[in-house]
C-alpha cells in the first residue's frame, strides 16, 4: 500500500460511534454553525417518511443537531412527496429549482439544486431508499465537519448486504463499486484508492466546498465530487465515517450497467488527454429468436460551481 494512503487512512478514517447528537448539537451551537439534511429521491415513498421521521424525531427534536431536512423530488410519479411532507421534511421539486437552468434528469441534478434550495453551512446527502436507517449515520458524518476545521468531506463507508431473490447475503452490495469505481481510482487516482465506499450515498461536507465544484448529471455525481474536492482542497481534508452496514433498494445488473457508464464518462473527463469516450452503451437482451441489441446514451453532463451561478445572478458583484 502506497505510504500516502496507509497514513490518510490512519489519519482520516472515523468511527460513527465517537460522538453523541447531543455533543455535536452543543458544538454546532457554540460555531454557530447550520446543518441542512438532504435526500435526493425519485419514487421512494416506500422508504423515504421512515427515514425523515427519525432524522426528525432524534435529530431536530430531541437533540437540535439538524435545523432543516429537505427531500429534493427528481418528479416521482408515487407517493414520495406527500410521504416526506407528512413525516416533517421540507420537500422541493428539482423542476421549480433554478428554473431559469432547466432541468437535467438523474441524482446530481437533484443534489446540485440541493444547494440551491437549502441554507446549512454543512450539508449532509442521504439516500431515500435506504432500509433501517440509523440517526448515527448523520452523527457519524458531522462529527469529523463539527471536531476539526482541517476536514472538508467526509463519506460513509460500511458493509454492504445484498438483497437476492434467496434473502440478504452479508455482502455483495456496491457491485459498481468494487467492478469499476474502485479499480478506477486505484488505477488513476491511486491517493483515494483508501476510500472503502467511494460511491457512498451519504456523505457531508462544507457548503464553502461544495459550491465550488461542479456536479456531474446522473450516477456520476459522487465519483466526481470525490475527485474534485481532492483536487480542490487536498486529500487530507477529506474523511471517512465507519457507518457499520447499510441496506438499500438495488436496482438490476443492467441498471448499474448504465450508472457505471455514467461514471466511467465521468472518470474519462476528468483524465485529460485520454481522448473523448463513446457515450452509446450498448447492452443486450434475449429474445425468442436471438438477442437484441439496445443502445443506451450514457453521456453525462455537468453544473458549474454554484459560485458561479451566484456570481451570474448578482451581476459578478
Ligand atoms: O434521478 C434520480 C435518481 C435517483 N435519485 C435518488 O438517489 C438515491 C440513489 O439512487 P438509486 O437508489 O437509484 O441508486 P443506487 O443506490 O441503487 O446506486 C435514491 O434516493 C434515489 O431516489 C434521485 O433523486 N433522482
Ligand atoms: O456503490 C454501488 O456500486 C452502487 C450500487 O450499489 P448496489 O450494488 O445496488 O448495492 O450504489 C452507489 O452508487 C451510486 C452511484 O455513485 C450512488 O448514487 C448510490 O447512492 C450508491 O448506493
Amino acid at each position: 500500500m502506497r505510504p500516502d494512503v496507509h497514513r490518510w487512512l490512519r489519519r482520516r478514517t472515523y468511527t460513527a460511534t465517537s460522538w453523541t447528537a447531543a455533543d455535536l448539537a452543543a458544538a454546532k451551537r457554540a460555531q454557530g454553525s447550520t446543518v441542512s439534511v438532504v435526500l435526493p429521491a425519485l419514487d421512494e415513498e416506500a422508504t423515504v417518511g421512515a427515514i425523515v421521521g427519525v432524522i426528525r424525531a432524534g435529530l431536530v427534536d430531541r437533540d437540535p443537531l439538524v435545523d432543516e431536512v429537505v427531500v429534493v423530488d427528481s418528479g416521482s410519479a408515487d407517493r414520495t412527496a406527500a410521504v416526506a411532507a407528512a413525516a416533517g421534511a421540507r420537500v422541493v421539486d428539482t423542476g421549480t429549482v433554478l428554473p431559469s437552468h432547466g432541468r437535467v434528469p438523474g441524482k446530481g441534478e437533484a443534489l446540485w439544486k440541493s444547494l440551491a434550495a437549502t441554507s446549512g453551512d454543512l450539508v449532509v446527502f442521504v439516500d431515500a431508499d435506504l432500509v433501517g436507517f440509523d440517526p448515527q449515520y448523520v452523527v457519524g458524518l458531522l462529527g469529523p465537519l463539527l471536531t476539526d476545521p482541517a476536514i472538508g468531506y467526509v463519506k460513509a463507508l460500511y458493509d454492504r448486504p445484498l438483497t437476492t431473490t434467496e434473502g440478504i447475503v452479508p455482502s455483495g452490495g456496491g457491485r459498481v463499486t468494487e467492478l469499476l469505481a474502485r479499480p478506477l481510482l486505484n488505477a488513476f487516482w491511486p491517493e483515494l484508492s483508501g476510500f472503502v465506499q467511494p460511491l457512498s450515498g451519504e456523505y457531508a461536507g462544507r457548503r464553502e466546498l461544495l459550491e465550488r465544484v461542479p456536479f456531474v448529471s446522473g450516477y456520476g455525481v459522487e465519483f466526481g465530487l470525490l475527485i474534485d474536492l481532492a483536487g480542490l482542497a487536498g486529500v487530507d481534508a477529506l474523511a471517512q465515517v465507519d457507518l457499520g452496514t447499510r441496506q438499500h433498494a438495488h436496482q438490476s445488473d443492467a441498471a448499474l450497467g448504465r450508472m457505471a457508464g455514467q461514471i466511467l464518462q465521468t472518470a474519462m473527463a476528468r483524465r485529460p488527454g485520454a481522448g473523448d469516450p463513446a457515450s452509446q452503451l450498448l447492452q443486450f437482451l434475449r429474445t425468442t429468436d436471438g438477442v437484441e441489441a439496445v443502445s443506451w446514451n450514457v453521456a453525462v453532463s455537468e453544473r458549474p460551481p454554484m459560485t458561479t451561478v451566484r456570481a451570474a445572478a448578482s451581476g459578478g458583484r
